[in-house]
């Protein structure tokens, strides 16, 4: 086993294999003390859960990264969501329940199967081996995501890069932020552009945060912010989501073929390669009083990381847990958070999922690799590089 306090889980290393290191991390005991970061990591189910129930003691408002919003000055304003605690969070977090809520997602299921039919019939008809990272990872969101915001035509390709960047600055300042460095001001400044009013189209998700200001359910100097929630936590996480999803599969054929002889299990099949895979792999919390886990006591205003990855591979809560299993029940899974701050777009998320695996099963028998696949390193993101597959149709 690696020894966990000198590995660094923001290196290469674990980036490119997180999990010898979760299992180290799992071994070593509720709470383990990361020396290299100061910081205090939890890599069980039971503590992970705990933390993220219990947000008056494990607080977002200083921040969800390594740095603490208390003493540093944040990389952009911070989300009145993610890095904000009641009573802050609570009235923006309504109006992004109610916009993204299942109900207001009704209209948007059937032009979705209808595009990723299409998007798949495109692919299929250019033939049946290709890479699904940018084939259809990445081309069905972007597809369908900014369509769905409102947001305009022009720069859809800052998307990516700017929540690659957001994603890896909850992390360390290390190499993976400072790539990102050079071009934070260019893709923060189109970003904030999306969110004003009259860059939003009349019928989408920026249209009805903006509404909400007009009930005053928010002030008219939120609802940028709040669209810009969107514009960051929306595109990244489906993206690499979908690969992972897709990798399942080519690498578990008896599990597609399970799929395929019964597509409504597409809806479980995606909370299992969430946990299977959980696409954002940590974040943090910061203490504000003194917290026992096991018999370690965390201090006041420290930080500490929560290794969603390990909590949802731990054995002592899921059996055979390194298995890609449709036949499990995966509620419960900590993939998109818990509590609280838990994933207020997740309905989106599995909406597109649902999509492209309908699509999929309605003309693909078969999904296999057909070479190594390439990881994209990011500090909090577990994503694919590349995922080379061949198809058979039906
Ligand atoms: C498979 C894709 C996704 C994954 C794995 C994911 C994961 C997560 C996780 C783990 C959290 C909790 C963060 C915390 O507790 O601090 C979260 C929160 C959030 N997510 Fe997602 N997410 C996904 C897709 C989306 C999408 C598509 C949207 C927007 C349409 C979105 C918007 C948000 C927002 C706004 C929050 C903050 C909620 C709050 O603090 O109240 N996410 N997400
Ligand atoms: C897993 C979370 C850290 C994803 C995320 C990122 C950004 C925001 C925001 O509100 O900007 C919300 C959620």
């Amino acid at each position: 086993d690696l020894p966990v306090d000198d590995t660094d889980p923001f290196g290469h290393e674990v980036l490119e294999d997180p999990l010898p290191f979760h299992h180290a991390l799992r071994e070593a005991g509720p709470v383990v003390y990361l020396s290299r970061y100061d910081v205090h990591a939890l890599g069980r189910y039971e503590e992970v859960h705990a933390a993220l129930v219990d947000w008056q003691r494990f607080q977002s408002a200083a921040g969800v990264g390594l740095s603490n919003f208390r003493t540093e000055e944040p990389w952009r304003p911070p989300s009145l969501l993610l890095e904000a605690d009641p009573p802050r969070h609570d009235a923006p977090r309504r109006v992004l329940a109610s916009v993204l809520g299942p109900r207001a997602l009704r209209t948007l299921r059937d032009r979705w199967t209808a595009d990723a039919e299409s998007l798949v019939d495109e692919v299929l008809a250019a033939g049946t081996e290709f890479d699904v990272v940018p084939t259809l990872a990445e081309a069905f969101p972007l597809r369908v995501f900014p369509d769905a915001v409102g947001i305009g035509n022009e720069g859809r390709e800052n998307l990516l890069p700017y929540g690659d960047h957001a994603f890896n600055a909850f992390g360390p300042a290390n190499d993976l932020v400072a790539k990102g460095a050079h071009r934070v001001a260019e893709l923060s400044g189109w970003v904030g552009e999306q969110c004003a009013r009259d860059a939003l189209t009349d019928d989408g998700f920026g249209a009805a945060i903006w509404a909400a200001a007009d009930r005053g359910e928010i002030t008219p100097q939120q609802a940028p912010l709040v669209v810009r929630s969107l514009l960051t936590a929306g595109v990244d996480t489906t993206v690499h989501a979908l690969s992972a999803i897709l990798y399942a599969f080519a690498t578990n054929p008896d599990q597609w073929a399970r799929l395929v002889a019964d597509p409504s299990l597409a809806r479980v099949a995606f909370d299992e390669a969430i946990r299977w895979e959980s696409p954002v792999q940590t974040f943090f919390r910061t203490t504000t009083t003194d917290v026992r886990i096991g018999d370690v006591v965390v201090p006041e205003g420290r930080k500490v990381l929560m290794f969603l990855a390990a909590a949802n591979r731990d054995p002592r809560r899921w059996a055979d847990p390194d298995r890609f299993d449709l036949g499990r029940d995966p509620s419960g899974h900590v993939g998109f958070g818990m509590g609280l701050h838990q994933c207020v777009g997740q309905h989106v998320a599995r909406l597109e999922a649902e999509a492209v695996l309908t699509a999929l099963t309605r003309r693909v028998r078969t999904i296999e690799l057909t070479g190594p696949t390439q990881r994209h390193h990011n500090n909090t993101l577990r994503a694919f590089g590349s995922v080379p597959v061949r198809l058979t149709v039906r």
